[in-house]
């Protein structure tokens, strides 16, 4: 049920620096809204303490929402909503060996179906340059355009943790340029945490990022930013010294400070070891089941790109078919002229219609 259908949100508190467990929250709920055991967040905020009154009309709560700097998009307006996603929470996930899932977004309807499919953390990955911008690599997506596309799956998706790729030629010059990137997509492109490729090269990185409050999420193993120099998208690891090398820059990347870890393209078992070694969760894509969390790209795993087809993709859908059959069906109803009915037309009334027609 949403604000608009009767719900009365009476006051909302929200003190930034605190647990949700801290946070005091008072709603008029209709008896079969489900609550979940943690207090109800309706976004982050920005400022800190504040109380926000918002009202019943949804336009009042999209004005009191500006108003006060909450960071709260009207696609999760609703009260007992699933708690916002931190990295605590993740922990606690981790901690409790449950999956973590991530699923990639790049706009924000796409970040929306992921927060409303309850997805755990959502990545605003640099393959959005091949999925939703057309280009030949992920190589050729400039900083400026990743920050648009996070900002938009932060309107669309504001539940779960937010994570962003520092694309190809932003972050490997010095720490210093890392550390711009990194802190542009976050204030403009509102990430909570950056990602980018590469292994114990990027410690120094990692560990500035991290004493500035940057979280960060190194992604090791097959790295398609290298594509070139690895000569194609390339499963790593697969020799005993290779393996090695990968846990070893999964261990230095941990000392250094960083949040989770993305094992893509590596051996089920080699994964596995990794992940027992460490002490902080990993995200898996083509890494099997033993990783702490898996992410797909959203795009693929609704059969919206063909232009390959990795072993560790699965199809849940293939929207390629049903919307390209849907469009198909308006452009011909179109031409027929089934389409607009009566059903999609304004109606005049005929005394209007008349003098209307007199004028003429
Ligand atoms: N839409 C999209 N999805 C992705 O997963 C993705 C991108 N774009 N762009 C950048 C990279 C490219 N990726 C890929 C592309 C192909 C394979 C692939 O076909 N790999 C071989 C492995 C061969 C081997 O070394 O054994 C495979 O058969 O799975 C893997 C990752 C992952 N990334
Ligand atoms: C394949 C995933 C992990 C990624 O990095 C991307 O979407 O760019």
């Amino acid at each position: 049920m949403g604000v608009s259908a009767g719900v009365f949100l009476t006051v909302v508190q929200i003190p930034m620096s605190k647990t949700s467990k801290d946070q005091t929250s008072q709603f008029n709920l209709a008896e079969d809204d489900v609550i979940s055991d943690e207090s109800p967040v309706i976004g982050t905020l920005e400022k800190n303490p504040v109380t926000v009154k918002p009202h019943t009309h949804p336009l009042m709560f999209r004005t009191t929402r500006r108003l006060f700097g909450v960071r709260f998009s009207h696609y999760n307006a609703k009260p007992g909503a699933a708690p916002k996603m931190t990295i605590p929470r993740l922990y606690e996930m981790y901690a409790a060996k449950q999956p973590i899932t991530c699923i990639t977004a790049h706009d924000a309807l796409s970040g929306r179906m992921a927060d409303e499919a309850g997805i755990d953390t959502v990545l605003v990955g640099d393959s959005l340059a091949m999925v939703a911008m057309g280009l030949e690599s992920t190589s050729e997506i400039e900083l400026e355009d990743m920050v648009y596309h996070c900002r938009a799956v932060a309107r669309g998706a504001p539940r779960p943790f937010l994570i962003a790729d520092l694309p190809f030629g932003s972050y490997e010059q010095s720490v210093e340029q890392a550390c711009e990137s990194a802190i542009r997509m976050v204030k403009h492109g509102r990430a909570e945490a950056v990602k980018f490729e590469g292994g114990r090269e990027l410690c120094p990185i990692v560990e500035r990022l991290s004493k500035f409050g940057i979280a960060t999420v190194p992604h090791i193993g097959l790295t398609p930013q290298r594509q070139i120099s690895t000569g194609g998208f390339k499963v790593q690891g697969k020799t005993a010294a290779s393996a090695k090398e990968l846990l070893d820059d999964a261990l230095a990347l941990e000392k250094a400070g960083a949040t989770m870890i993305l094992l893509e393209g590596v051996p089920d078992r080699v994964a596995t070891v990794i992940t027992e070694r460490l002490n902080v969760p990993t995200i898996g894509i083509g890494a099997g089941s033993g990783t702490s969390g898996q992410v797909l790209v959203q795009i693929d795993m609704l059969g919206g790109f063909d232009a390959f087809v990795p072993k560790f993709l699965k199809r849940y859908a293939n929207i390629l078919e049903t919307h390209t059959s849907a469009i198909a069906k308006y452009h011909s109803e179109v031409k027929s002229g089934e389409f607009p009915s009566k059903q999609n037309s304004y109606s005049i009334k005929d005394a209007e219609f008349e003098k209307f027609t007199e004028m003429l």
